[in-house]
């Protein structure tokens, strides 16, 4: 039985500089076992190179990365406490599927019967005999994924892993992670693709330009837990979205033009509207999507 210590992923004040540009700017964060958590930013945000600080790929310029309490470089088996896919393009071209795994799994003592194990676990086993460079982008993806799983890791962390995949690829991706993570294991999945995470995702830890907008139950975060999303609509929109940042309010723009407001009540947006001769044409409470959710906190944290 592995103890859960074991499988917590613990940053903590981690940034990465490269020259000017700060590219992490002082996470601190855990990841549980037991749930999928998403890592969610736009292309740009960070989300990789903090992936690669925790798997020892990089040097942080500050702060730490801890899988079970230590450093990945100090992990005594790495393959068997943390599997990872950064890129699927990292296989060699001229090998076969099953003599990449092989070979992977020789090089870190890992029992070659593993290899056929995770070919089915990906359901790549029909395909095993043939070289990588004739393996379609989704399933060379699956194949980073085998790789990921045949140390039989507590820890997984997966960058973009839905990349080149179809749709009912992106479907099998979603079983398998709750699965992984109903097993116990720490499942840490960075993505872009908010209609994507909102379907896989138990948690979220949201990231934009290097800092960590929100550590959250996405399920809270789409209760509205920093506040109502209101629908407005007017003529005047522009007029009408200064007025309401003035008040207060964090106010985004739908691609139809409605203004999306969070952070005053129905009453408040209509009281200040009225106060300056501003027609409304709709005022309605919306539900949240993660997008939605998304907007309001990156818009937030762009102001601060
Ligand atoms: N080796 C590097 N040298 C210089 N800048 C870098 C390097 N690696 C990343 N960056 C910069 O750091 C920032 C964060 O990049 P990162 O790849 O971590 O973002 P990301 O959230 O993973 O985005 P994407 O989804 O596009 O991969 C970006 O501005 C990027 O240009």
């Amino acid at each position: 039985m592995r103890s859960r210590n074991e499988s917590v992923v613990q940053v903590r004040g981690l940034g990465k500089r490269y020259g000017d540009a700060v590219a992490v700017d002082g996470l601190t964060f855990d990841v549980p076992p037991g749930v999928v958590t998403a890592f969610l930013g736009r292309n740009g945000a960070g989300k990789s190179t903090t992936l690669r600080l925790v798997l020892g790929l990089d040097r942080p310029t500050s702060g730490s990365a801890h899988v079970g309490g230590r450093a990945y470089a100090d992990l005594p088996t790495p393959l068997r406490t943390v599997g990872s896919l950064l890129d699927s393009a990292a296989a060699h071209p001229g090998r076969t599927a099953r003599d990449h795994l092989r070979w992977l799994a020789a090089s870190n003592c890992i029992p070659a019967r593993r290899v056929a194990d995770v070919l089915d676990l990906v359901d790549l086993a029909a395909v095993a005999g043939r070289r990588v460079r004739g393996l379609s982008l989704g399933m060379r993806q699956r194949l980073g994924i085998a790789g990921a799983l045949l140390g039989d890791p507590p820890v997984l962390l997966l960058d973009e892993p839905t990349n080149g995949l179809d749709a009912e690829g992106i479907r099998w991706l979603r079983t398998f992670l709750r699965d992984l993570a109903r097993e116990g294991r720490t499942v840490l999945v960075s993505s872009h693709l908010m209609g994507e995470v909102e379907l896989t995702a138990d948690h979220l830890l949201v990231i934009d330009r290097g800092r960590l907008l929100a550590d959250t139950p996405l399920r809270d975060l789409l209760a509205g837990s920093a506040g109502h999303l209101l629908r407005v609509r007017s003529p005047r929109a522009g007029q009408l979205r200064d007025l309401l940042v003035a008040d207060g309010a964090t106010v985004t723009t739908a691609e139809d033009g409605a203004l999306l407001v969070s952070g005053l009540p129905a009453e408040r947006v209509s009281a200040v509207a009225a106060g300056s001769g501003v027609p409304l044409l709709e005022l309605a409470a919306v539900e949240r999507s993660l997008e939605d959710a998304f907007l309001a906190l990156t818009a937030a944290g762009g102001a601060a």
